[in-house]
């Protein structure tokens, strides 16, 4: 494969301040009556960048789209392409195009005709759409299947023709909204590395709607996370689980832990936290003051569990294994705290025996490092 995925090393122009945005949602509001979709939402995309908008059924981020799109228009706020206010320009005036999902496609018309289509409506000269069509064919490597319907099709190549016929215009933005939600979820994962390698090829700026976070991790270069009209958080797929900024999007993204507690004590690099029962844990970047409620959240994978206490471990917990899933790759462990709360470990199962086997109603402590997690405000 040729592109390394979303993690492209050296593309970061949000880090850059001399960047030019290139899409630029400015207070954004739409009201649909009195009901608020999007609420003063504002927020940079960058040219080339593969963006994504994740949220659950009903955060607006379909809305944010359209208006995008131009199917909507704003009830207050403004949307700037390129430096440029859309308002009032139409949607096919605009250099953005909607790819829809692969039933959108016309089930009488061959795959060649189905990419040509926009193209004849726009008047292009026959050679020129013949050559473009080639052109996306090869792209979409779909060369073999242009004289097929789209029902002698599979839905992997159904939907590589609804790119094709998406981007055969040439648009400078293609909108994504749920692309891979007809697909399963094999499929839906090799497409993901097709999408990012076409993506990248064009050279265009991707924004696309998913509630699939795994999808939206996979892909893009940086999130936005919605919540009931607004953002939540915008950061890398890394930054967003690593470093959640809420208790929102630390739930949203992943499993984690929250350890509830307030703050004891704090020290140049630490911070001491007492939880209901006693408990105590000694935590790395907490701004928080002393006294203040908290959670420290943290991830599965950043917790070990073992029968014995670990001699050289900060944090440790006791309690007992109330459930194990193994997963093949990993095994996941619920501990049940002496003080009720179900902590959640994962371990890699890297070789094939484990040196420290737990099962059912074991005593287990869980431990970890002081920079596990992150503080959050509760
Ligand atoms: N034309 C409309 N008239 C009235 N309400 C609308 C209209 N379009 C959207 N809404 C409401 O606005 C809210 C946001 O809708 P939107 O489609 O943006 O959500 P979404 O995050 O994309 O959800 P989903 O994943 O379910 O598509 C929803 O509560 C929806 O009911």
């Amino acid at each position: 494969m040729k592109s390394l995925g979303s993690i492209r090393r050296d593309f970061a122009p949000w880090n850059d301040p001399k960047a030019k945005p290139y899409i630029q949602f400015d207070g954004v509001t739409k009201r649909f009556g009195d009901f608020t979709a999007v609420n003063s939402l504002s927020l940079t995309i960058f040219e080339r960048e593969f963006f994504a908008l994740l949220g659950a059924s009903g955060c607006g981020k379909s809305t944010l789209l359209r208006m995008l799109a131009g199917f909507e228009e704003p009830t207050a706020g403004r949307i700037l392409l390129d430096g440029q206010d859309l308002r009032g320009i139409p949607p096919y005036r605009r250099p953005v195009n909607m790819m829809f999902q692969s039933y959108a496609l016309f089930p009488h018309m061959t795959v060649e005709n189905n990419i040509a289509f926009g193209l004849k409506q726009e008047g292009m000269p026959k050679l020129d759409i013949e050559k473009r069509v080639a052109d996306m064919l090869k792209l979409v490597k779909l060369e073999q299947f242009a004289k097929r319907k789209p029902h002698q099709l599979s839905g992997g190549q159904r939907q590589r023709v609804a790119l094709a016929r998406s981007v055969a215009k040439r648009p400078k933005v293609l909108l994504l909204d749920e692309p891979l939600g007809a697909l399963d979820k094999k499929l839906r994962e090799e497409t993901q590395f097709e999408l990012m390698d076409l993506q990248q090829e064009l050279g265009l700026t991707f924004v696309v709607v998913t509630h699939d976070q795994e999808e939206a991790m996979t892909m893009a270069d940086r999130i936005a996370i919605m919540d009931k009209g607004e953002v939540m958080q915008v950061a890398t797929p890394a930054e967003v689980y690593e470093a959640p900024t809420s208790r929102f999007v630390a739930h949203f993204v992943g499993n984690v832990n929250m350890f509830e507690g307030k703050v004891a004590e704090r020290t140049d690099k630490t911070t001491r936290i007492t939880g209901a029962t006693g408990a105590q844990i000694v935590v790395e970047n907490g701004a928080a003051a002393t006294g203040a409620d908290i959670i420290f959240a943290v991830r599965p994978e950043k917790i070990r569990v073992s029968s014995k206490k670990p001699a050289d471990a900060v944090n440790a917990l006791e309690g007992e294994v109330y459930d194990i899933a193994y997963l093949g790759d990993m095994t996941v462990y619920h501990v049940r705290l002496d003080d009720g709360q179900i902590v959640r470990a994962s371990a890699l199962n890297a070789a094939r025996v484990t040196e420290d086997p737990l099962t059912w109603n074991d005593r287990a402590w869980v431990s970890f490092r002081p920079d596990a997690g992150v503080v959050l405000a509760r």
